[in-house]
């Protein structure tokens, strides 16, 4: 299948540990089905079958020990791949917005600039997990890491485990903050970057401000 049935709008979250992108993805998708929109919600690494049992491999610090960054970007791409062709793909060629936690970025700054890998390496495995399916915007959620870590840590209290890659060091965090920030810079027309230290609903707002332009753009969305 090719992007010439793409009438869908494709958004994407990136950012580092506890920015807030699962919250964000939350209020956007609420706030684009009270509108009338069809949403589809999905993350990665993740979103399929496979691609689930991908993730539980690669966050799980066991069974993940043994790859280097390079192998890893090769499972992240084998499951981006998955994920495109049974969900993204179908989503947009229906019309739908579609709202994905993380996508090719992640993979470009955790494995590609943290593992530093050749960076040819990188791009044709980009290339060929995503196959022309490129995020209409991507939204780039900007937060001090320290901040970052604590509300993951809060997170936690909440219920959830922390991953392997939250248990990295602060400089390591902050070199990722830079490099999602570096994305930003070189792709204004794709990424907004989006401070996302303030309350949840003045981010979301900011999140707004990116997204509602394009929806109206799009086919079809001057009628909803
Ligand atoms: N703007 C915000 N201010 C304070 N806490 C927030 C904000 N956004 C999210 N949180 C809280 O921080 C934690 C991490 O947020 P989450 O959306 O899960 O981040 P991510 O998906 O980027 O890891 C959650 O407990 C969430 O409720
Ligand atoms: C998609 C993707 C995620 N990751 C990492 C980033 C996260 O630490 C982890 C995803 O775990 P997740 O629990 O979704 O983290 P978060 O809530 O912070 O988004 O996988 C990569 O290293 N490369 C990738 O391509």
């Amino acid at each position: 299948m090719n992007d010439d049935t793409r009438t869908g709008l494709f958004i994407s979250f990136e950012g580092g540990e506890g920015v807030g992108k699962s919250t964000q993805i939350r209020l956007l998708a609420k706030r684009l089905r009270a509108r009338g929109h069809d949403v589809t919600v999905s993350r990665e690494p993740g979103g399929t079958p496979g691609a689930e049992a991908v993730r539980h491999v690669l966050l799980d610090q066991a069974a993940a020990e043994s790859f280097g960054p390079a192998m890893e970007a090769l499972l992240f791409a084998a499951a981006r791949n998955d994920h495109v062709e049974q969900v993204i793909r179908p989503a947009l060629a229906r019309g739908e917005v579609m709202l994905v936690d993380r996508f090719m970025d992640s993979t470009r700054v955790y494995q590609g600039m943290s593992g530093n890998l050749d960076p040819g390496f990188v791009t044709s495995l980009e290339r060929v997990a995503v196959h022309g399916t490129v995020p209409d915007l991507t939204i780039i959620l900007d937060l001090d890491p320290e901040t970052g870590l604590k509300r993951a840590h809060a997170r936690r209290t909440q219920g959830q485990q922390r991953d392997r890659f939250e248990k990295e060091t602060v400089a390591v965090h902050e070199a990722r903050r830079r490099a999602f920030r570096h994305i930003a810079e070189a792709e204004p027309d794709r990424c907004r970057l989006i401070d996302a230290s303030g309350d949840a609903a003045d981010v979301a707002e900011a999140v707004w401000h990116a997204v509602e332009p394009l929806l109206e753009r799009r086919p079809g969305g001057e009628r909803r």
